[in-house]
């Protein structure tokens, strides 16, 4: 018996007024896998990621999160859910420390909310979650500076940590590697292949540099001009013509 995906989406579209951005999109990820959704400027990532993080209601078809029909749930119950985005743009508290950025989504995932802050800032077991996920994250010895004053690929660590808290099932990362240097990319790279092997969380990922999307994903869905243009395993999507003539000029032949 084929396993049952924890994303599903049938015949997706979305129009802006009478502008159609995204027609007749249907995919499938698979539990526990590392899928990539890639497609020149334009095709339309920023639009689907919002429409299944629930930013947009889809003006056409159907999202289907763990079996469970979302396509017009509010974000904040998908969040509840285990659907949870990491943003392109840094989502931290930049004056908390990176502990108390953790230990926040933390307890909001163990519904005690803001008001017990201070009696759960001493709460043992929650802080050694949180120390399990910067461990995880490579923020270890990070833990007591506040936020602001890391690196930005450090700054894009704990946005992983932060949605790592909250326990998910699906994490739809927004561009990972956006502005990071190489030695940042190459860190990021290791630990969105790490999480993926280690976890059992699903990750679906948009990403513009190809040689990232080649080495983490096992499965690639390619948008353009808002349609699905094409699927496969990396291999397969690295010999596929339309996909390269769609890029223009071969970025995937890196
Ligand atoms: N709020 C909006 N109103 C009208 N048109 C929009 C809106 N948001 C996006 N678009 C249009 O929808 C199309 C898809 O945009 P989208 O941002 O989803 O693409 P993308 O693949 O994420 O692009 P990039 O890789 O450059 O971030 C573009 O033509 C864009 O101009």
């Amino acid at each position: 018996m084929t396993p049952r995906p924890i994303l599903e989406i049938n015949r997706l579209g979305h129009q802006f007024g009478d502008f159609v951005v995204m027609r007749d999109i249907s995919l499938a990820v698979q539990a526990g896998t590392m899928t990539a959704l890639i497609g020149p400027n334009g095709a339309g990532k920023t639009t689907f990621y919002n429409l299944v993080s629930g930013r947009y209601q889809p003006t056409q078809g159907s999202i289907f999160f763990d079996g469970l029909d979302i396509t017009r749930m509010p974000a904040h119950r998908r969040v509840a859910l285990g659907l949870l985005r990491s943003f392109q743009i840094t989502n931290i508290f930049p004056h908390l420390t990176v502990l108390e950025n953790v230990l926040v989504p933390l307890a909001l995932e163990h519904h005690k909310g803001f008001r017990f802050w201070k009696s759960m800032s001493r709460e043992r077991d929650l802080k050694r979650q949180a120390e399990e996920i910067l461990e995880r994250v490579g923020l270890a010895s990070e833990a007591h500076r506040r936020a602001h004053e890391l690196a930005y690929g450090d700054q894009r660590l704990v946005e992983i940590a932060i949605v790592l808290a909250r326990n998910p099932k699906l994490v739809l990362l927004d561009e990972p590697t956006a502005g990071m240097n190489p030695e940042e990319t190459e860190r990021m790279v290791h630990l969105i292949q790490e999480l993926a092997q280690q976890s059992g969380t699903t990750f679906f990922l948009t990403e513009h540099d190809m040689n990232v999307v080649f080495s983490v994903a096992s499965y690639l869905y390619v948008l353009h001009q808002g349609s699905l243009l094409a699927q496969g395993t990396p291999n397969e999507i690295r010999g596929n013509r339309q996909v390269k003539e769609a890029y223009l000029g071969g970025s995937l032949d890196s």
